[in-house]
């Protein structure tokens, strides 16, 4: 029998170590930074037992944004700048990990495996772009082979394709890590992430995979950053301070939630393809509200956010439910005040209090899919597509 190549020996003995250290590496779509999250797991499935050793967001500089804000959701990207920047991203987040495993004193050859999401340029779902003979389709960039060979850990990456080829939309996929770390028997749970875009997921104290649901609900942040950028010269509205300041212009409100996304059957998925100031702008037309202020702009757009995600919860899930919130949007208290008035019998804490730091859930996301792929089994829930996610790229 021929020997397995040295790459090969390497994977199948990380995948049977008892202990991993995994890099866990998300870049949203609010492009704030990258978040990296050092973690330690053992075991598999619902077995695994994680804990999160270490956690930093390295925020990208004005320059980057604008490169990537090129491209991205454009659907006239110049095609030789997603090129570039697909290995200049891979590149660039593995000098980021080398920045953070130094600041924290840590050997990389003690790191068994890295596991980037990439950078979502487009995402495309059927429903998006309704073309007849295309599949669902999504497109994350800053290729692995490139994390791999310069900081010389095996890598796994572009977890979302082989989701979208059994079947799925390709996101979310915290479905995946929500099951394993999230739920509890006698708890209905809600596990909420408001990034760039707000999606959930639903997990029954009676444990009945077929009632789990996990979708994308709409905007999360998206379009507040989009109106702070363009009116106030800002990257997001601190503290809601804005929000607070203005007040919620109904027309505008109405005709937002008006928008046949909502109406679609959950599980959905969205992204700022359809959610970006383009869509603000042609709601306003439509409301007559193009002469409202900037703060009240900013206001009914964080009232939008909150509507959206109350709407949907009280439409679709038992009232004896707990909430636990996580991502940026967590720290917008204009959007958690509006939640917890929408759902005054839903208990809401952020998902500290399960252990899991809410600025790093999607990064921890991401190694627990990684630590899935080295050693996990498919799991099935419900009708979701029943896989193991993300590609190998080896050092060397
Ligand atoms: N103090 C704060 N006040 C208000 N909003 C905040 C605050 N801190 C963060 N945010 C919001 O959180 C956003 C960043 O969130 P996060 O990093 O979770 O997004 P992401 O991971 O890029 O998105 P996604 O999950 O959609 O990919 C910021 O752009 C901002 O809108
Ligand atoms: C295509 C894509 O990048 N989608 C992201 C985005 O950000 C939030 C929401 O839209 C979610 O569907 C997804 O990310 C998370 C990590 C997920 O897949 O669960």
């Amino acid at each position: 029998m021929l020997p397995l190549n040295h790459n090969l020996q390497k994977l199948v003995d990380i995948a049977r170590k008892d202990k991993k250290i995994a890099i866990g590496l998300m870049s949203g779509t609010s492009l704030d930074g990258l978040d990296i999250a050092l973690c330690r797991f053992s075991g598999n499935g619902l077995q695994t037992k994680f804990s999160l050793l270490q956690f930093t967001t390295i925020p990208y500089d004005d320059t980057f944004k604008q490169e990537v804000k090129a491209v991205f959701a454009r659907r006239d990207a110049d095609l030789e700048k997603v090129c570039l920047l697909n290995a200049y991203i891979g590149t660039y987040h593995a000098e980021l990990v080398l920045q953070a495993l130094a600041d924290w004193n840590i050997n990389p050859k003690t790191v068994d495996f890295i596991a980037s999401h990439g950078q979502t340029i487009y995402h495309a779902p059927k429903r998006l772009h309704k073309q007849a003979g295309y599949p669902n389709a999504t497109l994350q960039i800053g290729d692995g082979d490139h994390i791999a060979v310069k900081t010389g850990i095996l890598t796994i990456s572009d977890f979302r394709q082989k989701h979208i080829a059994a079947g799925g939309e390709g996101a979310p996929l915290a479905l995946y890590g929500d099951v394993l770390l999230g739920s509890k028997a006698g708890e209905n749970r809600i596990l909420l992430n408001i990034g760039g875009i707000a999606n959930l997921t639903y997990l029954p104290g009676d444990k009945d995979y077929t009632k789990i649901l996990c979708t994308d609900i709409g905007p999360g942040n998206t379009l507040i950053d989009a109106a702070c950028r363009e009116y106030f010269n800002k990257p997001f509205d601190e503290d809601s301070r804005i929000a607070y300041s203005g007040k919620i212009n109904d027309a505008l409100l109405s005709e937002l939630l008006s928008h046949p996304f909502f109406k679609e059957i959950a599980p959905k998925t969205t992204g700022p393809e359809l959610f970006n100031l383009a869509f603000i702008k042609a709601a306003q037309e439509r409301s007559n509200t193009l002469g409202i202020s900037a703060e009240d702009l900013v206001c009914t757009l964080s009232a939008f956010t909150a509507t959206t995600i109350t709407d949907f919860i009280t439409a679709n899930f038992p009232a004896d439910i707990k909430l636990f919130a996580s991502g940026g949007g967590a720290r917008n208290i204009y959007v958690m005040d509006s939640l917890m008035r929408g759902l005054p019998d839903v208990e809401i804490q952020d998902t500290a209090v399960l252990g899991i730091d809410p600025d790093a859930k999607e990064a921890i996301l991401f190694a627990l899919l990684g630590n899935e792929a080295l050693c996990g089994e498919p799991i099935k829930i419900g009708d979701n597509p029943t896989v193991l996610m993300g590609k190998f790229s080896f050092a060397g």
